[in-house]
């Protein structure tokens, strides 16, 4: 990757042109198997997967001077300032050596998305967008035992309504534009990642052709 993700340019017989990384954002529902799907989708399609609530949970981990504010969120559940998740979105794309990534939890509000457009000027090429039941959400949720403090029925249910208060307007926004591939996420890992499989393999045969 050049030197910023902003305005990665190079010079083409004279002619400045921009060269901008590929995003596929990955939105659905706390539990819905955002993570669980981009781990897969690396192994086949050779994308780096940039999880925004992993960074934010490293950044608390690494003593950095935002981390009680962002402990603080996270366990409420709220929205990290954009400015925040950004700059650590772009330090992973620069450090990644890579040109495609699966944005994974973001843009998660309205503010997210207009500040990510107007910061690095990149659209997604699509929003992969997993629709699963709050039942079944739940469900998973409650037997992940990783060890997060926001994985219980208090933080659980604040997350749930973040997700339909702030985070299905930037879906619907991405709908009215096209660009989301919605998925059927109740079912089995393996029958989900067959339908990721299938957008993933469209896409690349109409970049082939
Ligand atoms: N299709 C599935 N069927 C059953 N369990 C699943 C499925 N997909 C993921 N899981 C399990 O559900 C839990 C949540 O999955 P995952 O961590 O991938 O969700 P997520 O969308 O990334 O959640 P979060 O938004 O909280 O990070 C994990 O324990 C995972 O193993
Ligand atoms: N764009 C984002 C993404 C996440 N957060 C905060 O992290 C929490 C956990 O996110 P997961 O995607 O790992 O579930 C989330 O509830 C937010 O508190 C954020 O602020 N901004
Ligand atoms: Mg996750």
């Amino acid at each position: 990757m050049g030197t910023s993700i902003e305005a990665a340019t190079k010079e083409q017989n004279g002619n400045v042109t921009e060269k901008k990384p590929t995003v596929v954002f990955v939105l659905g529902g706390p539990g819905s198997g955002k993570g669980t799907q981009c781990a897969n989708i690396v192994q086949h399609f050779g994308y780096t997967h940039l999880s925004a609530g992993d960074l934010l949970r490293a950044e608390i981990k690494s003593g950095s001077e935002n981390g009680t504010m962002i402990q603080n969120m996270i366990k409420e559940g709220k929205i990290v300032p954009s400015e925040v998740t950004i700059k650590l979105l772009q330090k992973a794309m620069r450090e990644s050596g890579n040109d495609k990534f699966l944005i994974d939890g973001f843009p998660r509000n309205e503010e997210n998305r207009a500040a990510f457009e107007s910061v690095t000027k990149i659209e997604p090429e699509f929003v992969l967008f997993f629709d699963c039941s709050e039942e079944e959400m739940e469900r998973r949720l409650l037997s992940r035992n990783q060890g997060r403090e926001d994985d219980n029925i208090e933080t659980i249910r604040k997350r749930f309504r973040v997700f339909l208060e702030s985070s299905i307007p930037v879906v619907e926004y991405y709908e009215s534009k096209g660009r989301v591939r919605k998925i059927d996420a109740g079912k089995s890992v393996e029958e989900v990642f067959e339908a990721v499989k299938s957008i993933f393999t469209q896409k690349d045969e109409k970049a082939a052709a």
